[in-house]
């Protein structure tokens, strides 16, 4: 039911105003392009690409962002949708929908940080219900094992090539310590750091991390040989022993995953090509259409208040 010119009539200054908002975002706060792309990855996990993620709290429901996954979704991804929307509003009220806004601000960032360029098929509703609880089961952590990850994304019909060239997401942005210190200090009886990690970059990490306890936003780069371009080089990290979280490094030892890497690793052209046509189907998964859901007037509340 999805068309590419959907708000064609309705709304003709869309793809403009998405990428004035998004743009001006980029050059004052350039992690917002990660941010939203995560933002983007937990809401289509989810209940599919419905702007579930975004619904705030209310005294009768917690929603989805409270999820304590979701806690360390950057202020700054949930703002440029709320930009969006507001200029949108002023010029075509009540039309476009924010699970759409949220599609189209991840495509750009995508494209502005050095990725592909890929369509984006317009016309979802956002979802009419956000629950805390359903986000557990969807979304993977760090430490979840391969097994569990390729499970996660066969149940919403990805394969295991497609779930490879998503996780080249990380080739931007950034993890809390907290996501990777058991790798560093205690890691097993024999030895404290996990050996998988290069001798470099472990010790690299544990002197960043020292800290981590007291100081919670410490972080390191998911990819800290090209941490803003949104290239190929997350995958020659992993060979180098550069896989942050273990779920990076999963990719490379497990027998089903590995081959992706090294194709992906020595092939720019392959990992654009398969990202563009992966994400295009995450950004498909699970959507809202007709009186499925409903184009909200503000993203981060349903238009009839729900108890
Ligand atoms: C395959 C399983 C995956 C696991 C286990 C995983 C896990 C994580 C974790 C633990 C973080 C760090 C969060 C933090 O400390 O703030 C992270 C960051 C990130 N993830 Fe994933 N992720 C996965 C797949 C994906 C996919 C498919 C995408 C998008 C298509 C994605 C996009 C991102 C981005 C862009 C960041 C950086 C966020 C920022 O800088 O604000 N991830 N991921
Ligand atoms: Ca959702
Ligand atoms: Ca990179």
């Amino acid at each position: 039911n999805l068309t590419t010119d959907y708000y064609k009539n309705s709304c003709p200054h869309l793809e403009n105003i998405i990428r004035e908002t998004v743009t001006s975002k980029y050059i004052s706060v350039p992690a917002a392009a990660a941010g939203t792309l995560r933002l983007f990855f937990h809401d289509c996990m989810v209940g599919g690409c419905d702007a579930s993620v975004l619904i705030s709290s209310n005294p009768f429901t917690k929603a989805e962002r409270d999820a304590d996954i979701n806690l360390a979704l950057p202020g700054d991804a949930f703002d440029v949708i709320v930009l969006a929307k507001t200029a949108l509003e002023l010029s075509c009220p009540g039309i476009v929908s924010c699970a759409d806004i949220l599609a189209l601000a991840t495509r750009n960032f995508v494209s502005m940080a050095g990725g592909p360029v890929y369509t984006v098929m317009l016309g979802r509703k956002d979802s009419l219900e956000s629950n805390i609880s359903s986000v557990e089961a969807n979304i993977p952590r760090a430490n979840t094992t391969m097994d569990e990850i390729i499970r996660m994304f066969e149940s919403k019909n990805f394969t295991v090539g497609e779930m490879v060239a998503l996780s080249g997401a990380h080739t931007i942005g950034f993890s809390h310590c907290k996501e990777f210190a058991y790798r560093l200090f205690g890691y097993s009886r024999s030895t404290p750091t996990d050996p998988s990690y290069h001798p470099k970059f472990s010790a690299a990490l544990k002197t960043l991390c020292a800290n981590y306890k007291n100081d919670s936003d410490m972080a390191a780069f998911n990819d800290p040989m090209t941490p803003s371009k949104f290239d190929n080089m997350y995958y020659q990290n992993l060979k180098r022993g550069m896989g942050l979280l273990e779920s990076d490094n999963g990719l490379l030892r497990h027998p089903r995953t590995n081959h992706f890497v090294d194709l992906y690793a020595f092939n720019q052209t392959a990992f654009s090509n398969d990202f563009a046509r992966a994400i295009e189907k995450l950004s498909l998964s699970g959507i809202k259409t007709g009186n499925q859901g409903e184009v909200r007037r503000k993203c981060d509340a349903f238009n009839t208040f729900q108890t």
